[in-house]
């Protein structure tokens, strides 16, 4: 626990330890809870196992992981990008083809389809400890899979497209990208639980 000065009061703010080798996931996350957050979160690099599984089973496996490194609470994130026209995949698995394919390859892995529509999928698996319960936090956002544009800085936000936008991820401000990603509905309902813990 730590303490934190609130006007006259002091308030008991409990650290989060966001586990993860993906600094600009930490970077996006400290974004969208702004300076007024129900939790104090740092981070650290942990490298953890990259699973099979489903997208919960595979959360629920990295926190226990990590909650095994770090002695108290504890939060992993998985993120998925699931195509329709191949069954979701490639889903959690999205990290090894953007490694061998990038951004283009994703896109061409579509080019016999009509249809390039794909769902971005953050998982947040929070726990307060090793042999506590763990908790999961989900922010979904459809978009379309395009020609690549935009910087190549994060991962496949070049060829993702958010319904109802003309830009990419890629193309959108941090602050655009962070207004309406997956990963905002994800940390918001992750915030929203400790402010209901909280009254
Ligand atoms: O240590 P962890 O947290 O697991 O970090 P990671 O980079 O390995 O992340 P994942 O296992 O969740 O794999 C997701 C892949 O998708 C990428 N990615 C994650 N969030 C993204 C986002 O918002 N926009 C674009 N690419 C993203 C990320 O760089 C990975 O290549
Ligand atoms: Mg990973």
């Amino acid at each position: 626990m730590a303490y934190r000065s609130s006007g006259t009061l002091r308030k008991m703010v409990q650290q989060v330890v966001f586990v993860t080798g993906n600094a600009r996931k930490f970077e996006e996350m400290t974004q969208i809870l702004g300076p007024d957050v129900p939790f104090k979160l740092t981070s650290q690099n942990i490298d953890l196992p990259e699973l099979q599984g489903d997208i919960i089973e595979i959360s629920k496996k990295k926190c226990r992981e990590a909650s095994k490194f770090v002695k108290g609470p504890v939060v992993v994130e998985d993120t998925c990008l699931c195509f329709k026209s191949l069954g979701d995949l490639p889903g959690p698995y999205v990290k090894w083809f953007l490694a061998k394919l990038g951004p283009e390859g994703l896109y061409k892995l579509l080019e016999a389809w009509e249809d390039k529509s794909a769902t971005a999928v953050c998982t947040l698996a929070y726990t307060e400890g090793e042999d506590k319960e763990i908790l999961i936090f989900q922010g979904i956002t459809e978009g379309v899979i395009v020609d690549p544009r935009g910087p190549r800085d994060f991962g496949w936000d070049p060829c993702f497209q958010p319904v109802g936008y003309s830009q990419t991820h890629a193309e959108m401000t941090r602050e655009e990208k962070n207004a309406i990603s997956h990963r905002k509905k994800a940390v918001l309902a992750m915030r929203d639980y400790f402010l209901s813990k909280q009254s």
